[in-house]
Formats: C-alpha cells, sequence, structure tokens
C-alpha cells in the first residue's frame, strides 16, 4: 500500500529526515513516535506532498507520488490531518465535513450525503448546525477526522489527534480510529501517548534526529534499548 525508501528532506544545513524507509500493508494501524523535533510531521509532510523530497522515493498502490502535489496524493486516496485544527469557522460543522466529501463528490447532494454519514459514524450529527468556533476542542478533533474520511481514503496520517485532550476524550478518539480501521482505512499515527499507541498499533515506527531507530511490534519497540534511550527513558512502563 505505501512504501518509503531512502526518504531524506534536509532544511539548510539540518536533515530533519534521514534515510528513512519502511512499508504499511493495507489495513493496519501504524504508530510513529520519537521525540520532539525528531522529524515525524516533516515526515507526514513528505508524504502527503506538503514538501518536496531532498532525496528518496514514495509510492503508494504502485503509483510513483514522489513528485506530487498533495490534492493530487489526496484524490489517489492519501490524505492527513494538521497538528492544530484549523476548521473554517464561519460554515458549520455540516457544511466543514462537505468541503472534504467534496473532494470526492462534485454533486452536492452526494456530497451531503456522504458528509451525514461521516458525522453519524462518529456521532457527530448532534452538532451539525454547530459553528466549529463553539464546539470543544475534543469534538474539532472528531470533525477533522470526519471531514478526512468523507474524501474516502484508503489511508489516513493522523497528527497527534489526540494532543491536549482529557483521557476520556482521548479514549474517545481511540475508539474512532478503530472504527474507522474497521471500515478499512489504513490509518499511521503520530501521538506522544504510548498507552494510545500500544492499543493501537499493528506496527510502530521510531524516529531519533530524523533517522528510523526501530521499526517493528509496539512489544518488541519498547524493549529496544536505543528507543529507551532516546525516547521512552529507563522508568517506562506501558500504563504510562
Ligand atoms: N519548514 C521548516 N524549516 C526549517 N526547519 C524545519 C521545518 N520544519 C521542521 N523543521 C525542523 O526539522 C526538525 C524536525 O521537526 P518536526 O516538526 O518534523 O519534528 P516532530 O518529530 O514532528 O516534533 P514534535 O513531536 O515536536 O511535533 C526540527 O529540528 C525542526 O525544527
Amino acid at each position: 500500500m505505501l512504501n518509503l525508501r531512502g526518504v531524506t528532506k534536509k532544511f539548510g544545513g539540518l536533515t530533519a529526515v534521514d534515510d528513512v524507509g519502511f512499508h504499511i500493508k493495507q489495513g493496519s494501524i501504524v504508530g510513529l513516535i520519537g521525540p520532539n523535533g525528531s522529524g515525524k510531521t516533516t515526515l507526514f509532510n513528505l508524504v502527503s506532498g506538503v514538501y518536496p523530497l531532498t532525496a528518496g522515493w514514495i509510492e503508494f498502490n504502485g503509483i510513483d507520488i514522489t513528485k506530487m502535489k498533495s490534492h493530487a496524493i489526496a484524490k489517489l486516496g492519501l490524505v492527513r490531518t494538521f497538528q492544530i485544527v484549523k476548521p473554517f469557522n464561519n460554515i458549520t460543522a455540516l457544511e466543514n465535513v462537505v468541503v472534504g466529501a467534496f473532494q470526492k463528490y462534485s454533486n452536492r447532494v452526494d456530497a451531503e450525503k456522504k458528509a451525514i454519514q461521516s458525522m453519524k459514524m462518529l456521532g457527530l450529527l448532534k452538532y451539525k448546525d454547530i459553528q466549529p468556533q463553539h464546539l470543544p476542542l475534543a469534538i474539532k478533533k472528531k470533525l477533522e477526522i470526519a471531514r478526512i474520511i468523507s474524501t474516502e481514503p484508503e489511508i489516513v496520517l493522523l497528527d497527534e489527534v489526540m494532543g491536549g485532550l482529557n483521557p476520556q476524550e482521548t479514549e474517545e478518539i481511540v475508539e474512532t480510529i478503530i472504527k474507522i480501521n474497521q471500515t478499512g482505512i489504513t490509518v499511521l499515527l503520530i501521538e506522544h501517548k504510548m498507552k494510545c499507541i500500544m492499543k493501537l498499533s499493528e506496527d510502530v515506527v521510531v524516529l531519533n534526529n530524523g533517522a528510523m531507530i526501530a521499526h517493528g511490534e509496539p512489544e518488541a519497540v519498547v524493549n529496544d534499548t536505543e528507543v529507551i534511550r532516546a525516547y521512552l527513558g529507563d522508568d517506562y512502563h506501558v500504563e504510562n
């Protein structure tokens, strides 16, 4: 489904992503972890076509997307969220999701039907006529997920969708991710909350200083001495 090889991004003298390569299987949930500044968001920006690569190659469903722009990549079915959610505040929650659905459906009736279906699946219908500025962060984050799934993606890249949420809201987002994955959508997610990473991920990729220092099953990754040294710390326990 998604293949990365030798993916590298330099900003002047800084190598933000350094020769990263891995494969994501269709239908899986993959966690992307690492310390602050280790290159996770930059990697999302490369895969989703926001930044051009300095070197390397990315293939999605057999198509070379290395040099494609984000809108073309999104049309192929690879979409992402941003760390800071920025809904359109002057239109309703439903209209925000319709904007996503328009990427797939050119007809207003079909786009709205899709948007309602996505909002219903995520338990958001009761907010449909409210402008996002009046909604709490947890609902805005779900709305962002509803917006991207209404594009009918094959894979979603979620950038810290649990950031700033309390434990109950976090659990709801975990359940939301499981739900969208059960509809067949592959998920790659950046997350600092290790409990969520352990619960959700089939596979975990660890970055440190731009380089991939580990890749594998969550249990193996959290017991990897280099991952403990660079990120988790000696006192790490999964309950954290
Ligand atoms: N547009 C840019 N121009 C210059 N340097 C950048 C740019 N974007 C990111 N960087 C640098 O690249 C490195 C990786 O940053 P990135 O945001 O990808 O890390 P991250 O792992 O997502 O961090 P966090 O967990 O804090 O979000 C950092 O040193 C950052 O300062």
